[in-house]
């Protein structure tokens, strides 16, 4: 087996959801289709309470911001006429939601609405979220060893924390420290991961960033915090210059910490 020394410095580990503890499978074939399926009835049902109104507010102005780009959709403000108007609203919502989705964009106005939807399908135990098989060990593992174990995820908090407390492998919420998403940055931008280093207390040199995805390999690197790339099934390949570049690691279990020697 491969084995990736994690440095000494390192008293966090930062990770990724989507292609690095959970199979990309399960949030394309299974939490994105739910909220096709179902964005029109959750709006028709939710329309007048502030939550959802809060949500449509964000999307509408992430609409503003989206008007130069090819096939944006807009979203039009209440005129106050009546059920055909309001049906209107709803449908340009599905139509800005369904847009938003088919590039895969990592909005907050997007990511929030998905998370108060899926909220409904965990807590009635018809949706329960995949981790690939060494997550759990790896972490409780980490923690022994005395590491904090934190996520950072383009779904919102509240949509990862439903993920870890409602799993196949049961609650597992309490085996993280603390959560981050695109509201402190995008995983992007190497800013997003100076600040989670500050709002966790740490130097970025003490974080290790696990994550499927080179770019935000890239910019947690420039910001000092330590990266591994991790290899799943189903996840998007790698360039031959990235597989060089990259250390990688194709399960958690692949990652040595010295002091747990
Ligand atoms: C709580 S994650 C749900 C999946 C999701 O919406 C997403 O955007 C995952 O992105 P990640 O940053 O974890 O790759
Ligand atoms: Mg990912």
């Amino acid at each position: 087996m491969v084995v990736l020394s994690v440095p000494a410095e390192v008293t966090v580990i930062l990770l990724d959801i989507e292609g690095t503890t959970t199979p990309i499978a399960f949030v394309k074939d299974i939490l994105f289709p739910y909220i096709k399926e179902n964005v029109k009835e959750y709006l028709q049902t939710h329309w007048e309470e502030e939550e959802c109104q809060q949500d449509i507010n964000l999307l509408r102005k992430q609409a503003e911001e989206d008007s130069h780009l090819d096939g944006a959709v807009p979203i039009p403000a209440a005129s106050g006429n009546g059920a055909d108007d309001l049906q209107r609203m709803i449908q340009a919502v599905v139509d800005n939601v369904c847009w938003q989705m088919s590039l895969d964009r990592k909005t907050t106005a997007l990511k929030q609405l998905q998370g108060h939807m899926w909220r409904a399908a965990f807590k009635a135990g018809s949706m329960k979220a995949e981790f690939f098989e060494d997550v759990v060990p790896a972490v409780r593992k980490w923690r022994e060893a005395g590491m904090k174990v934190y996520i950072y995820s383009s779904g919102s908090v509240e949509a990862q924390k439903l993920l870890f407390g409602h799993s196949t492998e049961g609650d597992i919420l309490e085996l993280v420290d603390g959560h981050f998403d695109t509201k402190i940055g995008h995983k992007v931008e190497s800013e997003s991961y100076r600040k989670i280093a500050s709002s966790i207390g740490c130097s970025t040199n003490n974080i290790l960033f696990l994550t499927d995805v080179t770019r935000e390999a890239s910019a947690a690197e420039e910001a000092d915090v330590h990266v591994a790339v991790v290899v799943r099934p189903g996840n998007a390949g790698l360039t031959d210059d990235e597989k060089t570049y990259f250390s990688l690691i194709t399960s958690f279990s692949e990652l040595y910490l010295p002091s747990s020697a």
